[in-house]
């Protein structure tokens, strides 16, 4: 059987996207699927526009919370004020953007790109993964890629329109499913700091907030646009807002006595 295949994408200032793509890839050969890959400079090689295959776009952040150099013409020329708003309609796409909680401007590389792709009509297929390099990059990117897959699955099976392969793939995981997957898997095998982790990406600026539907058509959009305790909406979500890490907790207690003399409380030491 013919392999499916997308098209993946990176963009790395000091490499650890590459190797992320890298291993995307390797993974999908296991998972029955072709990706081809290539730099976001190697402008020659892709072109979005014409793209027929879901693509999975993988960045990172540099400087103050600018796209990493080697990505910079990709996205001036995305970022080009002529396209018109449906320039890239048919498009689906998944994308993780790294990054580093520590800096003010957290994964703004990938936000730039996805917020972009957004408005010239690009779909997600998948949602957003926000891996955070102070925590460890791991602890999102494993799950989501582990997630990808089945979004994947349910993507291809729906351009077939065979809605058995959907069901299948819907029991192997949607994007409902493909979310909780992404969740459930937090919860069982993963420390539980993730579950802060997950929580802080619901609550960045992802166009599409993982807790929204992970696909907008025009009743999507208007749906998202009302106020809502469940999923961020915009300003909001348009915001680039970073939860802080807590500093390592630390008490120590010392009682003077009137003559100065120490006196430690029972249970302090
Ligand atoms: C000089 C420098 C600037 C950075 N600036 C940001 C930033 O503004 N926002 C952010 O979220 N991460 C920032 N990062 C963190 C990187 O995005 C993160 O470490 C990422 O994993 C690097 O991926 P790469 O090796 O593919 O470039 C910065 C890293 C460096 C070295």
């Amino acid at each position: 059987m013919r392999k499916k295949r997308f098209l993946l994408l990176y963009g790395t200032q000091k490499g650890q996207a590459q190797a992320i793509a890298e291993e995307i890839a390797q993974q999908a050969e296991q998972h029955g699927f072709l990706a081809n890959v290539f730099s976001l400079q190697d402008l020659e090689k892709f072109c979005l526009e014409e793209e027929r295959d879901p693509v999975v776009i993988v960045i990172s952040t540099t400087g103050s919370g600018e796209p990493p150099e080697p990505a910079a013409k990709f996205v001036r020329e995305i970022q080009y004020k002529e396209l018109p708003a449906d320039y890239l309609a048919q498009l689906r796409y998944g994308l993780l953007a790294l990054g580093d909680s520590e800096f003010t401007f957290f994964c703004n590389g990938g936000k730039i790109v996805d917020r972009r792709l957004q408005e010239l009509g690009a779909k997600h297929f998948y949602d957003t993964g926000y891996a955070d390099d102070s925590t460890g990059l791991e602890q999102v990117v494993d799950p989501w890629i582990e997630g990808l897959w089945a979004a994947l699955n349910e993507e291809f099976a729906k351009r077939s329109g065979d809605p058995e392969k959907m069901e299948e793939t819907k029991s192997a995981g949607d994007p409902e499913e493909t979310k909780s997957a992404v969740g459930d898997q937090n919860a069982q095998n993963v420390p539980e700091n993730l579950d802060l982790q997950m929580k802080a990406i619901n609550l960045d600026s992802s166009p599409t907030p993982s807790t929204a539907p992970a696909k907008g058509d025009a009743s999507d959009a208007s749906a998202e646009a009302a106020p809502s305790l469940l999923r961020s909406v915009p300003p909001l979500c348009q915001c680039s807002l970073t939860v802080p890490s807590l500093p390592v907790p630390y008490l120590e207690v010392q009682i003077l006595d009137c003559d100065g003399k120490v006196t430690f409380l029972p249970g302090f030491y």
